[in-house]
């Protein structure tokens, strides 16, 4: 996370030490560090620089395998409009806004009566100013040197100032008091952050377990899954992915993702969602994708609970994770998804209708969220592909209009990790510049998960912004070839019979 002003939290612990009114002035020595520049361009270097090191032992990093190291995640959006100037492409029907769903929302505060008692004090004139004429950010103090303004521009920022360097003007502490409870988070966090907040509908982080808690006893939690970036939970019917974020130091031998690029994460997640209405009018509905059912931005270190479970999953899995030792001021955010079950690397197929379902399933749901919002998944291995058993038989989806009922065989997929996808929600295009990744195309000749991405590198020309519907294609060949070459069925003798039958009659072999 950017440089953080709390002034607020400042101004009342130095009051609380001071007991009171015992007006002290203190100087301050230190210049306040210049924000980090967090734009992509910057991330992108950073990522090269991660790749740098990544192949040596530096942290004594545990993941290198290239399939799962996508460093620089510098996902970019796109005005709607400055794109459609760019592409021949039909801009899609303007949907409403991503659903936040209802009742979690938390109500903005009513700042009415601080702002009227801000008014009446407005004559004061509360603190001397002495803008430096060499160094126009800073003010001098004699020596010292007195951090730049923050942005308030109001009265309060003068006061607050004034209140931080200069304990004997202003008025009383009661000033302090009266924000105490309403704003001062607000002044602790930078805009991505406050954004990515506002996209979860809150004010701010929530305590991991105070979280965890509302899904399942706490005690109940298991670890089911790790990505590159998040550790899966099992909480109750529900998966928490966790996700640290804007820490500076690596996890998992990456740089952790910014605030802003969970943002837009979170955006896409919900738009997503907006598939799984099937209202009467629906142009495009499916099943196909997971369900988030609520995203929450948390902080603190992890929770004992939750150390427990990561380490039990380490013992019987060997985890390629770093061991969760995170400080208090760690932020993550907390996507909270329907359970989908296991991944298609793992789950054992019983026979061709199931392989077949599940091949209908993901070229529906593609085609779906293709038409609703030029959606490409751009990372559909088998790993990001859930199958669950069931006692459907058909599964409703609409596409253009047209509802179409597919086939299940008791087997319901769903497409998880966005990571690299892209979107367009009808007012943004939301994708990742995965030319700041040149590592991931670099993977071993031969193999289809690599030379699936080199196909979308060739197909986009690197242009990865641009909506081209054909890396959905890409991924479907791939995951055919899977099916073919990595995936067996358990086949009664009775069967193989038949079919050895079958095929000498076609005069196959
Ligand atoms: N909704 C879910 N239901 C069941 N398991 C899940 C779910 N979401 C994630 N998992 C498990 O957690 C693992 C990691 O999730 P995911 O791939 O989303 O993480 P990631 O860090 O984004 O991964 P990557 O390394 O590909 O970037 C998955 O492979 C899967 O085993």
């Amino acid at each position: 996370m950017g440089e953080r002003v709390d002034l607020w939290s400042e101004v009342i612990k130095s009051e609380e030490e001071e007991g009171g009114d015992v007006p002290k002035i203190e100087a301050v020595y230190q210049r306040r560090k210049k924000p980090e520049n967090k734009s992509s361009s910057e991330a992108v270097n950073l990522g090269w620089l991660v790749k740098g090191t990544r192949t040596s032992s530096i942290n004594g990093l545990k993941r290198d395998s290239w399939a799962r190291s996508l460093s620089t995640r510098g996902r970019e959006s796109i005005a709607v409009r400055a794109y459609a100037n760019n592409q021949p492409q039909k801009k899609p029907a303007r949907r409403k806004k991503p659903p936040i769903p209802k009742g979690k929302v938390e109500k903005a505060p009513d700042f009415q009566k601080e702002k009227e008692y801000f008014r009446d004090i407005d004559a004061f004139e509360l603190l001397e100013e002495s803008p430096s004429p060499n160094k126009p950010s800073t003010w001098t103090m004699g020596e010292q040197v007195v951090p730049e303004m923050p942005h308030l521009s109001t009265r309060l920022e003068k006061w607050l100032i004034s209140k931080k360097f200069n304990h004997a003007c202003g008025p009383s502490s009661t000033l302090s008091k009266i924000f105490e409870n309403s704003i001062s988070t607000h002044l602790d966090f930078d805009k991505s952050f406050l954004d990515l907040l506002s996209a979860c509908g809150q004010m701010q982080p929530s305590n991991f377990m105070e979280a965890l808690s509302k899904f399942c006893e706490p005690d109940s939690i298991v670890k089911i899954g790790e990505g590159t970036y998040g550790e899966a939970f099992r909480t109750g019917s529900s998966v928490c992915k966790i996700v640290p974020i804007d820490g500076d130091f690596r996890v998992n031998g990456e740089v952790q993702k910014r605030a802003d690029e969970l943002h837009e994460e979170v955006i896409l997640s919900w738009t997503l969602n907006q598939l799984r209405e099937f209202e009467t009018e629906a142009q495009n509905s499916c099943p196909a994708f997971i369900k988030t059912q609520d995203i929450k931005v948390c902080q603190g270190p992890y929770d004992p609970i939750l150390i427990k479970a990561w380490e039990e999953w380490d013992d019987l899995h060997g985890s390629e994770n770093d061991h969760p030792d995170f400080p208090e001021k760690q932020c993550y955010v907390m996507f909270v998804l329907e359970h989908g079950g296991k991944d298609l690397e793992s789950f054992v197929l019983l026979n061709f209708d199931e392989a077949r379902s599940l091949l209908v399933q993901v070229t529906a749901g593609l085609a779906v969220a293709e038409a609703a919002f030029e959606f490409e998944h751009r990372d559909l291995h088998w790993g990001n592909i859930l199958l669950s058993r069931n006692n459907s038989c058909t599964l409703p989806f609409i596409l253009e209009g047209k509802q179409i009922s597919i086939k299940t065989f008791g087997v319901q997929i769903s497409i998880i990790d966005f990571t690299l996808s892209r979107i367009n929600t009808g007012e943004k295009i939301l994708f990742l510049d995965l030319t700041s990744d040149p590592y991931l195309f670099k993977g071993p000749k031969g193999d289809k998960q690599a030379e699936t991405y080199r196909k979308m590198k060739a197909v986009t020309e690197d242009y990865w912004e641009g909506s081209f519907a054909r890396t959905n294609v890409l991924w479907l060949i791939y995951l055919v070839d899977i099916l073919l070459t990595k995936k067996s069925f358990e086949r009664s003798s009775k069967k193989r019979k038949r079919t050895t039958v079958t095929k000498e009659a076609d005069g196959e072999v």
